[in-house]
């Protein structure tokens, strides 16, 4: 069994922790660096993982280490990861957004690197995540690293990197867009006098059934769009609303506005050195 250090116990770590232990993965095999005593005593009661306040200490062993902590924290690593990874050579996993492959090989040395980018439905076994690798990651090492994601929904291995900003602006901020148009949906149906909790119960459960159909069904979106739509009907009206406000626009500006702040946040890390 290979051993896993995830340096950062935060909410990704969590989810992909409790993911591996439900896919069979024995805790005595996992550690975790991370500074807050109540969440290093959390981690260790719920999934008997092996806790450390020390970077260094939880990566001892590992022949995988997981990099879950913020994009601003990473460059401050190198110190104290340095020696034990010089010693150790794992394979590093990084799930930092806007954090490019070139920046964590001169931050962590000549390794086999994976950028990944999961997503929060991950803490539900429900996640997406895009995978890009260096030359130095093996076969057996690009499964290993599937094999981790997985634990917590599907995977996408993705060839160029620059596409990896279009990753985290797809679907690693996506969950967000989709909660602020059931808010949108939400507020509309009060302002038209439905109380909240049953536009909310209304909203919800359409998200719920739409994304189902879309992984149930194997059916194109467009498709499933058609068959909700009566010729002349009322969805018919809410389309032709939204395409007079060019929908397709915004949500094409949105989505290049978040891939740029993923490439200005690794320039910026590039300029705090
Ligand atoms: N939240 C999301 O939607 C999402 C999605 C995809 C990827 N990510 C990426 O995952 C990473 C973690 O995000 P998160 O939401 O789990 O954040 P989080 O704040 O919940 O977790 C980060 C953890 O790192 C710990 N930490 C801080 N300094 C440390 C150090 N020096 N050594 C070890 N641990 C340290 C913190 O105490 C915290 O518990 C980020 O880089 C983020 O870009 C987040
Ligand atoms: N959350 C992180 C952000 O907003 C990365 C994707 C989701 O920057």
């Amino acid at each position: 069994m290979p051993h896993i250090a995830f340096i950062g116990g935060g909410n990704m770590a969590r989810s992909l922790i409790g993911g591996l232990i439900k896919t069979g993965v024995a805790g005595s095999t996992i550690s975790v660096a991370e500074p807050r005593a109540d969440a290093r005593q959390d981690l260790g009661r719920e999934f008997g993982v092996a806790c450390y306040a020390e970077s260094h200490l939880a990566a001892a062993n590992a022949d995988v280490v997981v990099l879950a902590v913020k994009p601003q924290i990473m460059p401050s690593l190198q110190k104290e990861m340095r020696e034990v990874l010089a010693r150790q050579h794992p394979m590093l996993i990084s799930i930092a957004a806007g954090v490019r492959l070139d920046q964590l090989e001169r931050w962590f040395g000549a390794l086999p690197i994976v950028r990944c980018m999961p997503n929060t439905p991950a803490l539900i076994g429900a996640g997406a995540t895009g995978l890009c690798a260096n030359a130095r990651v093996s076969p057996p090492q690009r499964a290993q690293a599937q094999h981790i994601l997985a634990a917590v929904g599907i995977t996408q291995w993705i060839a160029e990197e620059r596409l990896m900003d279009t990753v985290t602006a797809i679907s690693g901020s996506g969950p967000a867009y989709f909660f602020a148009i059931v808010e949108a949906l939400e507020d509309a149906a009060v302002a038209q006098g439905m109380p909240r909790a049953t536009a909310r119960a209304l909203a919800t459960q359409t998200c719920l059934g739409a994304g189902r159909m879309l992984t149930e069904d194997g059916e194109a979106p467009g498709v499933l769009r058609q068959r909700v739509t009566s010729p002349n009907g009322t969805t018919q009206a809410a389309l032709d609303s939204f395409a007079g406000d060019d929908l397709h626009r915004i949500v094409a500006r949105a989505v290049a506005a978040a891939t740029r702040r993923g490439e200005q946040m690794a320039a910026d890390l590039d300029k705090s050195l």
